[in-house]
């Protein structure tokens, strides 16, 4: 397993190595020893629909670790940490059942999941799931500088009716006495 740094400080590129054989293939996802940055508590399955968007979202407490199983993930990543050098950059990340890629993404980074295609992804966190711990805002809201090759995805009802930028920030510095 390799790991890369990307342009956004903790988001973490874990590049998984996949044993293919006459059967089919084995991949080893995670070890404890595995620099994830925090310890995965609380594991979660997810299936998604073609053209879904999940967030953009942003968690005080809680990182995230995720990997694709089936389908295409889209990763639209933006930074609102105050102590952070990349605050304010934005970033997309590709991950896919083939190029096995599993992703850490700190408290603080604001992400969004876009599916072109049918998908199923698997993740942990750091913290239980906790309803307060969910912040967000719209996926379009254009300080988050990401392009989305979508306009009207499926969304949940929380992410349609999501705060715009700037209420999202004052909610997260609020919370995180930032
Ligand atoms: C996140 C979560 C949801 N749920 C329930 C609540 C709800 O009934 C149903 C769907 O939840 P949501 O609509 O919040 O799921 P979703 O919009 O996919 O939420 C996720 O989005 C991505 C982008 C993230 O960042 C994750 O941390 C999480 O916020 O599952 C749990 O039981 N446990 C959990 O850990």
């Amino acid at each position: 397993m390799k790991t890369e740094e990307t342009s956004i400080e903790g988001v973490i590129v874990h590049d998984l190595v996949s044993h293919i054989d006459d059967r089919g293939s084995f991949t080893e996802i995670y070890r404890e020893t595995w620099l994830t940055g925090f310890k995965s508590i609380q594991w979660n399955i997810v299936t998604s629909k073609e053209d879904t968007l999940r967030g953009v979202h942003v968690h005080k407490d809680h990182s995230d670790y995720l990997m694709v199983l089936s389908g295409k993930m889209l990763l639209g990543l933006h930074d609102i940490r105050r102590d952070s050098p990349t605050i304010g950059t934005s970033q997309f990340l590709d991950l896919s059942a083939e190029n096995r890629r599993a992703v850490s993404i700190p408290p603080g980074v604001c992400h969004g999941f876009y599916f072109p295609q049918a998908a199923t992804h698997l993740y942990s966190v750091s913290t239980y799931f906790d309803p307060t711990d969910e912040l967000g805002c719209k996926f379009d809201c254009p300080e988050l500088n990401l392009s989305w090759p979508t306009k009207d995805p499926i969304l949940s009802d929380r992410d349609r009716t999501a705060d715009n930028y700037s209420q999202m920030l004052d909610k997260f510095y609020a919370d995180a006495n930032a």
